[in-house]
């Protein structure tokens, strides 16, 4: 901490005093670069940290540079508030430019930014307003009281003082709640969703800082230049833009700085070969994106893992620790005992019939055991209930309300929670923060609070870290806490699924074959858990093909084959079914497979 704190001072001072050794045109050199470290930072927060391509960035910053030259030439606006509308402008653009975020895939939103940016640039060639090809000269200095900021030298500061304040307010974001939140969306935003992060906005919340730091990059280059043109908001310098964030490693806002600087100084020495650079930037990213896939930020990570293996691992291995079981509590008795209704649920997917009129009730308490052959339906009976699939008839409620075709996150926030069966664990946040996720209720709407309650948010995260250290002690995951997820065994991982599904304070959890891959003596400890898991007033549904912990664990289940409901009630009763032993049998497996003695598998 102290030697960071330090190196910040060194680079600090060592930025403060930089202009004492340049000339002019190296100053109006730096000055640009800085411009293109905050826009990169912000195509960082979209691109790297919440994951949504965005081919608009150039776009943003034109308008902000727009906007500023026309409100101060033609309109004869002041320049800060001409600037500050000019930023409203941006964000109104932001806005436009994220509205198919709430609908579309991300993929399909490069094409939408992509044509964005090219009518962009067509408007602003073609238009009246904004001087055509000519474009926009002669907007006026910048008026600082005590500061002549018709100095290229002074205006360094101004703009260093802005960059540092749009990194800090990045780096704020990316390490608590909201950026969160968005670094889980960008790694799983089916997992995010089903933990309660509203995926909509908070692909809406990326552009919109996006299209800030755009504007404010867009003010200060006109206020720098003082002349707007197309050419500075074109194809070319979205693509250098680009090059910067991957270069310098896109899930790190110091990395997209390190890459605006980088890119910048390599752009300026190859100044009078514009074909050599284009063809240089394009080897440069795709040498980084094939070798280096966590950019220039990534590398002394990897040197340190790389030092680790060559001097061998010091200090104790992490281990897995015991779980420590939840306090019982009883159900409380005024409310109603039926915690989930299916009521003749279909599910068509073209011609296939997934499920065919289900019906189920699990009530309030109770540990429910779905179990069937491959394929007959029970993994999309989860994402039915859970939101993922829109049912094709048939009725979902939850807690008594219903709740057929609502999304992942409203269910989430209702009080489901749930885990995957092929392991949908947040790969690049750590063991820690894929806790931190699912603890976290705050509303997206809510993140204002980042620009006017800044304090209460760093309070909070702080009860958060707190309330996740003690969720994973009591999983006894305690020693992953830093780690990230992948690189954990399988059964550790799952066993983080779960504390993460439960740490999202559920009243029904679905586990989806939690048993899959465990040993006998993990699939011990996984009983142990769940039944303390329900101890604890949760309801709990359990998809498993481990018959003898079904056995066990449930005190009802229901068969599922070919979609239908074939049989439901308490295990002894239906392990002898024959409706059930004949679906098994036909699916070649042993009639061993259900055991009439209640009792784990080892
Ligand atoms: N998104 C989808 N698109 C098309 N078909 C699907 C989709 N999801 C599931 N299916 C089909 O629906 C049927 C039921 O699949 P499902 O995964 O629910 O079965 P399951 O009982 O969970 O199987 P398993 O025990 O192997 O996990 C299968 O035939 C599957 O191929």
């Amino acid at each position: 901490m102290r030697s960071r704190l330090a190196l910040i001072a060194l680079i600090a001072v060592a930025a403060w005093l930089l202009p004492y050794g340049l000339d002019s045109y190296a100053i109006h050199v730096v000055n640009v670069i800085l411009i293109f470290a905050i826009l990169a930072t912000g195509l960082g927060l979209a691109m790297g940290i919440a994951g949504q391509v965005n081919l608009a960035q150039v776009a943003f910053f034109g308008v902000g540079a727009y906007v500023t030259a026309i409100l101060t030439t033609r309109a004869g606006l002041g320049f800060w508030v001409s600037a500050l509308l000019a930023v409203a402008a941006t964000v109104a653009i932001g806005l436009v430019v994220g509205t198919p975020a709430l609908r579309v895939q991300s993929h399909y939103l490069g094409i939408v930014t992509l044509g964005l940016a090219l009518a962009f640039t067509n408007w602003v060639t073609n238009a009246e307003i904004t001087g055509g090809a000519e474009g926009i000269s002669a907007i006026p200095v910048p008026v600082l009281p005590g500061v002549d900021l018709s100095s290229e030298y002074l205006y360094y500061y101004l703009e260093l003082i802005v960059l540092a304040l749009a990194l800090g307010f990045g780096l704020f974001v990316v390490r608590t709640g909201l950026g969160r939140r968005m670094r889980a969306m960008r790694d799983d935003s089916l997992a995010a969703g089903s933990l309660g992060a509203e995926v909509p906005l908070l692909r809406m919340t990326a552009f919109l800082l996006a299209s800030v730091y755009g504007g404010v990059g867009g003010v200060l280059y006109a206020g720098l230049i003082r002349y707007v043109a197309p050419e500075s908001f074109g194809i070319a310098n979205m693509f250098l833009l680009l090059a910067m964030v991957i270069i310098g490693g896109r899930q790190s806002l110091i990395g997209c700085v390190v890459g605006a600087v980088s890119l910048a100084l390599v752009r300026e020495a190859l100044v009078d070969h514009p074909t050599i650079a284009q063809v240089a930037y394009g080897t440069v990213v795709v040498l980084v994106v094939v070798f280096a896939p966590t950019g220039l930020a990534g590398l002394p990570a990897r040197a340190r893992v790389l030092r680790q293996r060559r001097r061998g691992r010091q200090g104790a291995a992490p281990r897995l620790g015991p779980f420590t079981p939840y306090e019982p509590t009883a159900a409380p008795p005024d409310q109603a005992t039926t915690m989930l209704r299916v009521a003749e649920v279909t599910m068509r997917f073209r011609g296939l019939k997934a499920l065919d009129r289900v019906s189920l009730t699990v009530d309030r308490g109770e540990i429910r055991g779905v179990v069937g052959p491959n394929g007959s339906g029970k993994t999309t009976l989860f994402n039915v209930i859970s939101g993922l699939y829109r049912p094709t008839g048939g009725r979902v409620e939850f807690r008594g309300r219903d709740m057929t075709g609502s999304t992942p996150y409203r269910l989430a926030r209702a009080g489901m929670s749930r885990t995957f069966q092929n392991l949908r664990l947040f790969g690049d946040l750590t063991v820690e923060e894929n806790v931190l996720v699912a603890l976290d209720r705050s509303r997206t709407l809510s993140s204002w609070r980042y620009l006017l309650g800044p304090v209460g948010i760093l309070r909070r995260d702080r009860e958060l870290h707190r309330q996740a250290r003690a969720v994973l002690d009591r999983y006894g995951l305690a020693d992953f806490a830093g780690l990230p997820p992948k690189s954990l065994p399988y059964g550790i991982q799952r066993r983080v699924e779960i504390a993460r599904a439960v740490a999202a304070a559920p009243s029904l959890l679905l586990l989806d074959e939690p048993a899959a891959g465990l040993n006998g003596e993990e699939v011990r400890q996984l009983s142990d858990i769940v039944r303390a898991i329900r101890d604890s007033g949760v309801t709990v549904i359990v998809i498993e093909h481990n018959m003898g912990l079904v056995m066990s664990l449930c005190e009802r289940i229901t068969v599922l084959a070919g979609g239908r409901v074939i049989a439901e009630g308490e295990p002894a009763q239906v392990a002898r079914t024959p409706a059930v032993i004949e679906a098994y049998l036909g699916d070649s497996m042993s009639s061993d497979d259900l055991p009439s003695v209640p009792e784990v598998t080892r």
